[in-house]
């Protein structure tokens, strides 16, 4: 299987979703491809959310198709996502308060003696902490502890630093960023950024939703603008102006937005 970045991993065809009246997704389109950075931004209620959530197995659309490395597929839950290297950081994070570094990184899939996740196995801690240093540092997030100490009692940026490093993990096709930076100050978002970047440059396609300009200008490859549940915009960064996206986002005409 190619893993040339560029390569289209993840599409969405004429996705469509409703919530009784209310048409959360009016047959989206959507390509996300290996290496890029992509950021889906849009006006609250444009269907960011929607869209992410139909390509992570968490709803399912009411028509459309989504084709994965070539082929339409269906997902029936994000564990089907998952399977092929879908992954996905909500903005609550899904962390376990009360548990390690180790043990979050390793939730539901840890490495038991002899191979990965074979019930009533023994785990084996050194394998998982050899495992996380390695990724962690990788992708350049700095913890306080890996064992030991409850990420709970960790800052939001280590925390997030925990989400995003347990989904890159997996994610060998696509990771999903739904606002990572949202509760965070201006260094940690920075590394968070940095991260997403890492990620795309180990050849994943990575979809960043964010509300916050700045971070888009300076992480996005790709800018894709929804408004009332459609695609309005599909850009490159050298195209973007962000006096133009902001226009796009709240529906002037350009040269309307001031
Ligand atoms: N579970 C639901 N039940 C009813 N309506 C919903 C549901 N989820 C989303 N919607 C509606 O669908 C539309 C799109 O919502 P969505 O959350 O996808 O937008 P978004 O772009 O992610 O917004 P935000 O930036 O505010 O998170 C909105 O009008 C929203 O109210």
């Amino acid at each position: 299987m190619s893993t040339a970045a560029g390569e289209v991993v993840l599409e969405a065809r004429g996705l469509r979703k409703h919530y009784g009246p209310v048409v959360a997704a009016a047959g989206m389109d959507l390509e996300i491809r290996r290496g890029e950075v992509m950021a889906l931004v849009g006006d609250n209620g444009a269907g960011k959310s929607t869209l992410v959530k139909m390509l992570s197995g968490a709803i399912r659309p009411d028509a459309g198709e989504i084709v994965h490395r070539g082929r339409a597929i269906q997902l029936h839950g994000p564990h089907d996502a998952r399977e092929r290297g879908i992954e996905t950081t909500y903005q609550d994070l899904a962390l376990a308060p009360n548990r390690d570094v180790i043990a979050n990184l390793y939730l539901g899939r840890e490495i038991v003696r002899g191979g990965l996740l074979k019930p009533l196995g023994i785990l084996d801690r050194r394998e998982m902490t050899r495992r996380a240093t390695d990724q962690l540092s990788r992708l350049g997030v700095r913890l306080p502890a890996l064992t030991g100490t409850p990420v709970g009692r960790m800052s939001g940026g280590q925390q997030q630093g925990v989400a995003v490093a347990r989904a890159a993990s997996w994610a060998t096709d696509v990771l999903f960023m739904d606002e990572p930076t949202a509760a965070l100050g201006v260094r940690q978002s920075e590394a968070v950024l940095q991260v997403a970047r890492r990620i795309a440059q180990s050849g994943v396609g990575v979809v960043l939703i964010t509300h916050i300009m700045p971070h888009v200008m300076e992480v996005a490859d790709r800018v894709v603008v929804l408004r009332h549940g459609r695609k309005v915009a599909d850009m490159t960064a050298a195209e973007l102006r962000q006096d133009r996206l902001i226009a796009l986002m709240a529906g002037y005409e350009e040269g309307e937005a001031a």
